[in-house]
């Protein structure tokens, strides 16, 4: 392979695992990296520590923790955890074994006394568990006998700088530590910061046609409806997305609760003109081979067994598997700076970027601030040439969106309903912005085929059907509860005691659904609102007539009135209700939103 870089990833400082064993002594100079992460920032930050450590030569064991062997925690001699927050306070949901696992009250307390550590956290000071799931983690990771090596760090998305306002001098500090601790060996030479690193992972065109495709890890369905459920005049586009799985998946396809993950691809126009500013048109269709150099990370699914089977082109990376219409982060920033010419004013406006303090300011000014795409700002800084073998490390990788499914699999079999909130707003740019998943899912059109995956949620039915529910669920929160409301509805009509408070900002524009939960409800609406109601559910409904109502609803329309009523507003008024199904007839409580 022409790799005009002389070193590689491998070269620099990797050696492969023997039989699952990480290969090292205690003199050894190797770090391991664990990241938890929900929207990839925290992945984001493990990268830039992975890349301080390649430039020290330091060996690197970066992973998600949710990849990562546990047991293999025992064994480490340094850790640099990363580790957002979400929830209330809670470790991103891949993280959750990892933790569960490190909480298991068996463990000895001195299991890991071999380990030294630092945590560096990533939140947000508007919520009042900051930075929870670090501060937990390292509290922890201490009971267990753990040193903590370095005095953690704490990136506040509120900070003006966002998250390099915490992160900037924070590496500062574990680069001085590492230069202490694990110094450059005598014959090697620090690679400068400035210096560009090899691409971790290669990517050439062969010459060859691409192969086809199917992923065995996905199903597929296809779009039946995309109706927009909020009223025209109402400033959010919330979707009712209705599919049809293949014929192929057995019933019941889901439970009631579960969740539809759907990985979103970008529009074949915004790829055209795209590979076309890179000048990447003539290879767009070509066969294209990746080579991973980093054997600690390996290529994620489906994208290894693509390229292993030589169905890869670049127009289908870009579409399929990258992401460079969202927002670009630092890195991105940092690698378009190599493949601008040196005497250009560009490329100097891109170093002076990447400059702690002021330059960063103006970075998140630029891009941050307003929502600008990676696509946008390779628009606007032309004398950006990036190579092709590069792509895969100037661009993330697109990331599958997760929704609750809002349909019953009794009433509803292989079809699925889904209620999506479209992201749309105005910035200082003229363009509107919108999400990346927002624009894929507008897009969809009656009988495109989709593939997904089904997972489960975490909200379940009563294990008893006659278990009174309260259900409480602001805008599209409503969706599980659906799910849930209507499985019972169709499966035990006994099962009426369902109390609802659900929450919009006006009855009239986005109380989602309406007339469909004042049919169960057994109140009347108005007129030409039936329309909006299912079939399926209408004739369920029907066949349950005698035991209407089917739920008892409260609705919250906060901006129907002068003075603003929401969810918990009416839970207030309702407390004798509230204790009555929570505490005298132990029900269960849902809240979703
Ligand atoms: C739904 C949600 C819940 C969050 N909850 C918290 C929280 O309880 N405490 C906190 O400090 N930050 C919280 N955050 C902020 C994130 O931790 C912060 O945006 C972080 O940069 C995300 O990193 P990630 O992309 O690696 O997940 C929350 C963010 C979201 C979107």
């Amino acid at each position: 392979m022409d790799h005009d870089i002389a070193t590689s990833y491998q070269e620099l400082n990797l050696t492969p695992k023997d039989e699952g064993h990480i290969l090292r002594s205690t003199t050894d100079r190797f770090i391991t990296i664990l990241y938890a992460t929900e929207t990839g920032n925290a992945e984001e930050v493990a990268e830039r520590i992975a890349r301080l450590a390649y430039r020290r030569h330091i060996r690197v064991n970066l992973k998600n923790m949710e990849f990562y062997d546990k047991t293999d925690l025992v064994n480490e001699t340094l850790v640099i955890f990363v580790v957002s927050t979400t929830g209330n306070g809670e470790f991103p949901a891949p993280a959750r074994p990892f933790w569960q696992f490190l909480l298991r009250s068996n463990l000895p307390n001195d299991i890991l006394s071999e380990l030294d550590f630092t945590v560096f956290g990533l939140g947000d000071s508007n919520y009042p568990r900051f930075c929870w799931a670090a501060r937990m983690l390292q509290k922890r990771l201490q009971q267990l006998g753990g040193n903590n090596w370095l005095e953690e760090g704490e990136a506040d998305d509120q900070h003006y700088l966002g998250i390099d306002g915490a992160l900037d001098p924070w590496l500062d500090s574990l680069k001085a530590k590492l230069d202490i601790v694990m110094p450059i060996p005598s014959g090697m030479e620090k690679i400068d910061d400035e210096a560009l690193l090899p691409p971790r992972v290669y990517t050439q065109t062969t010459g060859a046609m691409p192969k086809d495709f199917t992923d065995p890890t996905k199903i597929h369905a296809k779009i039946i409806r995309n109706l927009r459920i909020t009223s025209e005049d109402h400033w959010q586009d919330v979707r009712l997305l209705e599919m049809e799985l293949d014929e192929s998946i057995a019933k019941p396809a889901y439970r009631a609760g579960d969740i539809a993950c759907l990985m979103p691809t970008n529009s074949e126009e915004s790829v055209e003109t795209l590979m076309s500013r890179l000048g990447w048109s003539e290879s767009a269709d070509l066969q294209i081979q990746l080579e991973n150099t980093d054997h600690f990370r390996p290529l994620p699914e489906p994208l290894a067994s693509e390229n292993q089977q030589g169905s890869l082109t670049l127009r289908r990376l870009l579409t399929r598997y990258l992401d460079p219409f969202s927002v670009p982060r630092r890195s991105f920033f940092e690698t378009i700076a190599h493949f601008s010419p040196p005497d250009h004013r560009e490329h100097e406006k891109l170093q002076e970027f990447l400059r702690p303090g002021e330059g960063t300011d103006d970075m998140y000014e630029y891009a941050q601030r307003v929502r600008r795409t990676m696509a946008e700002v390779l628009y606007e800084f032309t004398s950006v040439s990036i190579p092709i073998k590069y792509v895969m490390d100037v661009f993330p990788m697109l990331r599958e969106r997760q929704y609750s499914i809002a349909s019953s699999p009794s009433l509803y079999g292989r079809t699925i309903q889904l209620l999506i909130a479209l992201v749309s707003y105005k910035t200082r740019l003229q363009k509107p912005r919108q999400g990346v998943g927002s624009a894929w899912i507008a897009s969809l059109t009656p009988s495109t085929r989709i593939p997904l995956r089904l997972i489960s949620g975490s909200m379940l039915l009563p294990a008893q059907p006659t278990v009174p529910i309260l259900a409480i669920g602001p805008g599209t929160g409503i969706a599980p509860i659906r799910s849930i409301v209507q499985e019972r509805i169709a499966t035990d009509p006994s099962a009426i005691d369902n109390t609802l408070v659900l929450g919009c900002r006006y009855s009239h524009r986005d109380f989602l659904l309406k007339a469909e939960w004042e049919m169960l409800a057994d109140k009347s609406t108005s007129a030409g609102d039936d329309a909006e109601i299912d079939e399926q559910l209408a004739s369920a409904v029907q066949s349950l007539a005698m035991r209407k109502p089917l739920i008892k609803l409260f609705v919250a329309a906060s901006r129907d009135q002068s003075e603003k009523v929401y969810v918990q507003d009416v839970l207030r008024s309702q407390a004798a209700l509230v204790w009555n199904i929570l505490g005298t007839q132990r029900g269960i409580a849902y809240l979703s939103g």
